[in-house]
């Protein structure tokens, strides 16, 4: 029977890179992607968020203001639980659709690469529960050389999710990835013999 695999970890650690490693071998559901193609323009939950935050969430042709958006809600509480509210259940039914469809080539497992597993109780229907580490110096300078932000921003993001520490102690699988890629690659290669026939 296919299993179904979390892949989770803090912001920046690597999901992104592992997920692409394990893309290789096994289907991938991506709730950031599907995050996106739920927030695209004209979307019922795109609309709710305008609803909620107002037009400047949006730019002019339609799409989401992500950069003005990610300001707001990582350095406001209460606006993350806002739009976190609109937004899950929606993202967590899409990426049922998505399991199905993956479902239908029957593979060894898939893949939920999911950020805010833990946070969305994910783990409770996967089989096992990888995630991805790296140190905090490193997550911080990760991330704000990909994103271009300020250390205090990138700080911000980082603050606003479930400490790292806490994702580790749940994980059944520890992928680190603070060294180089290579390091990573071998473990997951690793990993993934355990799983696929
Ligand atoms: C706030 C938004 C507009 C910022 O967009 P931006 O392109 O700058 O960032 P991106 O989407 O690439 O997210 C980067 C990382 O931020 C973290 N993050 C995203 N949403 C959240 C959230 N609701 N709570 C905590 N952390 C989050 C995740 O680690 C994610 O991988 C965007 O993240 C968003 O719309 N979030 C709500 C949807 C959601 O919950 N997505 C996560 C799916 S599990
Ligand atoms: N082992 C590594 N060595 C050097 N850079 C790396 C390594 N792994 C990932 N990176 C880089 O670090 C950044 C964050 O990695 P990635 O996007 O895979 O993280 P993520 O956990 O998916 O992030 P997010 O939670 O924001 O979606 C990227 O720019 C990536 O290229």
């Amino acid at each position: 029977m296919t299993k179904l695999i979390g892949l989770t970890g803090g912001i920046a650690t690597g999901k992104s890179t592992v997920s692409k490693l394990l893309a290789t071998k096994l289907p991938i559901v991506d709730a950031d992607k599907i995050a996106w193609q739920v927030e695209g323009p004209g979307q019922p939950t795109t609309q709710k968020i305008v609803a909620h935050f107002g037009q400047q969430a949006v730019l002019a042709d339609g799409r989401l203001n992500r950069s003005w958006l990610g300001q707001l809600v990582f350095n406001d509480a209460q606006a993350l639980q806002a739009l976190t509210a609109i937004t899950r259940l929606p993202i967590q039914y899409a990426m049922f659709e998505a399991i199905v469809a993956a479902n239908q080539q029957q593979p060894d497992a898939i893949i939920l690469d999911v950020p805010l597993l833990f946070e969305s109780g994910w783990q409770h229907v996967c089989d096992q529960v990888l995630v991805v580490t790296a140190p905090p110096a490193v997550v911080l300078q990760r991330l704000m050389a990909r994103n271009h932000l300020s250390q205090q921003a990138a700080q911000a993001r980082i603050d606003s999710q479930m400490p790292l520490a806490q994702k580790v102690a749940r994980a059944d699988v520890v992928i680190d990835n603070g060294a180089n890629i290579d390091k990573t690659k071998a473990a997951v290669l690793k990993w993934l013999k355990t799983i696929t026939k």
